[in-house]
């Protein structure tokens, strides 16, 4: 998803940086003793460069002019240790802040990931996947450096700078002034500077996002790309991006570059000028050398302090971003945990009451996905369905029915737009999610396997056994899914699998997947067409297994082939958004013209040639 298209979900609307940064509180609190103290330290390491030049002009008025030896080896001595303890004093700071700060990058990181597990499918259905790792990576490692520097010096070169202000005014009131007269350039500069600076961040940092998401699908999709020999365009897509970047970190770098002209050039130029009226007034004997040098020490120990500035702006701005990013997503409502009672709707048969009957029941659930446009049918529209007590029940329906988003309700990783669904006569919507999940198992087409063992992947279904349990569990799943294949990996059930270890075929994984479907020997199981990698002979041991060790559950099994149908004990049809009929499959072959349609490679099973 190109940046343009990021959702903004309305907590986007651009607040000013500082209001932005001021979020980042809640995270800095814990560690605000020791972010205050190297505060501290460094305003006093910035301060003691200060100090040096007032060592200056005593030298320069007084042993100097008096061609004391021993008295400007002294003031050699001091000007040393003032410089030693500058360094000391910020090699201190750096070690007060550097482990809590880091500390503080990875809560963030820690909050962003289980906000992440906690939104809602729909919420990932709108994101770019690289514009979330782009905010868990690059957005994260920028507020870190925002803390460790720019917050830190803004406030030690505010400090410096007002020190040095006031003492330089001490020195020469005169000079003084006029070393002042850029300030105001400065600011009006600096505020121009701030909003231009900040659209071009953010694009910047949307961009960078968009190079992720492209980096991630191509490798994930580097079978593809190399099959089809797309790996030009591929390359070529890529170089767009860049260029794109590219082209706004000079727009960055290019406004960068005017304001640090303004920053350095106009105090230079001021400088200038008090070095030229300085000597004249020296010449004139109404200012005493020593001063003028200090005068100048002070203003070129300042020096540094105010171009920093630019940087340290620049470097606010784009954690300001960063910030703003992160935010967008923390401030995303999650799934709440705990059961939302459902409101009793008029029209809705049995709304409100628990219904008797067990086993799935699906009443008048309509459903439209969120980002649908608006004229769009809905997905699902009104689909009553009942899957008995320990009944399998089978779903058709042409590609693109809804069956899948049918099966994505059942858990609740979709909202219902209206309707409603109940397990054993309670609603879902009625149970914490967590039970929910732990009482509906589901396996879905496409088999996600993760980093992790063989046995880890499957023991995921199984959350909350341990020990020999989960050993029995294992092994039985194991054989329900005709899994058996594991233990001639090299490791066994121990072998690590998904990105990160062996690679599995399409077949082998769905088997692993639908083995963590049924570890838990869930009350439902939703299968999402989980045999269709399977020999026909394969998915027959499977469903009989199925049958055998989990006579109690209920299953609801979205199924193309015929083999798959003919195992369940019913079929229901799923068209135009709602159950067309329900039957056993022979009934619905003479019944339903659009299911003999459909099941047209039935009359090639052996069982249909007898008939
Ligand atoms: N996240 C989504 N946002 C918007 N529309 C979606 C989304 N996912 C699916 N759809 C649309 O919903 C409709 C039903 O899709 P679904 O995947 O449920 O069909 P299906 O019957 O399972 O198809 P298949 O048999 O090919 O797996 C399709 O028109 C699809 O484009």
């Amino acid at each position: 998803m190109p940046s343009d298209l990021i959702p903004r979900d309305g907590a986007v609307e651009r607040s000013p940086a500082v209001r932005t940064l001021l979020r980042l509180w809640p995270y800095l609190r814990p560690v605000r003793a020791r972010w205050f103290a190297a505060a501290v330290v460094a305003i006093v390491a910035s301060l003691t460069s200060l100090v040096i030049p007032v060592v200056l002009k005593w030298m320069v008025d007084g042993p100097i002019a008096d061609g004391d030896t021993a008295g400007v080896w002294l003031g050699a001595l001091w000007v040393l240790l003032l410089g030693l303890a500058e360094a000391v004093l910020f090699g201190l700071r750096r070690w007060l802040v550097a482990r809590p700060l880091s500390g503080v990058e990875a809560r963030m990181r820690e909050a962003l990931y289980q906000r992440l597990q906690r939104l809602p499918i729909a919420f990932h259905d709108r994101w770019a996947s690289g514009q979330l790792l782009s905010r868990a990576t690059t957005d994260l490692m920028m507020v870190r450096m925002f803390l460790a520097f720019p917050l830190t010096f803004l406030l030690v070169n505010g400090v410096t700078i007002l020190a040095g202000v006031v003492v330089m005014l001490a020195m020469d009131l005169t000079l003084g002034l006029l070393v002042l007269i850029p300030v105001v350039p400065v600011i009006l500069v600096c505020t121009v500077f701030e909003k231009r600076f900040s659209e071009a961040s953010r694009a910047a940092q949307d961009q960078v996002g968009d190079v992720t998401t492209l980096v991630e699908e191509s490798v994930l999709g580097i079978r593809v790309i190399k099959g089809f020999g797309r790996h030009r365009s591929q390359a070529r897509a890529f170089r767009e991006l860049t260029h794109r970047l590219r082209g706004t970190e000079l727009r960055k770098a290019r406004l960068l570059g005017a304001i640090m002209t303004v920053i350095v050039t106009l105090p230079e130029l001021a400088i200038g000028a008090c070095l030229v009226l300085g000597s004249v007034r020296v010449a004139d004997g109404t200012l005493s050398a020593g001063t003028l040098v200090a005068f100048l020490s002070t203003a070129l120990a300042l020096h540094w302090p105010i171009v920093s500035i630019g940087f340290l702006l620049a470097m606010s701005q784009e954690a300001a971003t960063a910030t703003a990013r992160y935010f967008e997503v923390m401030d995303t409502e999650p799934e709440s945990g705990s059961p939302a009672a459902p409101a009793p709707a008029a029209g809705r048969p049995g709304a409100g009451a628990a219904v008797k009957e067990g086993g799935l029941r699906l009443e008048g659930v309509r459903f439209r996905y969120p980002d649908a446009p608006a004229d769009a049918p809905p997905v699902l529209d009104g689909v009553d369905l009942h899957v008995r007590p320990g009944e399998s029940l089978a779903l058709v329906g042409v590609t693109g029915s809804g069956k899948t988003t049918l099966t994505a309700l059942v858990p609740r990783l979709h909202e219902i737009t209206e309707g409603r669904i109940t397990l054993d006569g309670v609603d879902i919507t009625a149970m914490p999610r967590e039970e929910l999940r732990s009482r509906v198992a589901v396996a879905f087409e496409d088999p996600i396997l993760f980093s992790a063992t063989v046995g880890e992947n499957v023991l995921m279904g199984a959350a909350g056994r341990d020990g020999a349990e989960d050993a029995g569990a294992l092994e039985r799943a194991l054989g329900v899914a005709q899994a058996g294949f594991v233990h001639a990996l090299p490791q066994g059930v121990d072998t690590q699998v998904g990105e990160q270890g062996l690679s599995l075929s399409g077949g082998q994984r769905q088997r692993l997947a639908l083995a963590r479907a049924v570890v838990g020997r869930p009350d439902f199981l939703v299968l999402d067409d989980p045999l269709s990698a399977l020999d026909v002979h394969t998915e027959a041991a499977v469903e009989a297994a199925l049958r055998e060790v989990l006579a109690d559950t209920t299953a609801l099994i979205v199924a193309h082939r015929p083999s798959t149908v003919l195992l369940a004990d019913r079929v229901a049809l799923l068209s135009g958004g709602r159950i067309a009929a329900v039957g056993s499959h022979h009934e619905l072959l003479r019944t339903n013209a659009e299911y003999a349609w459909l099941m047209s490679g039935a009359a090639l099973e052996p069982e249909e040639a007898r008939r």
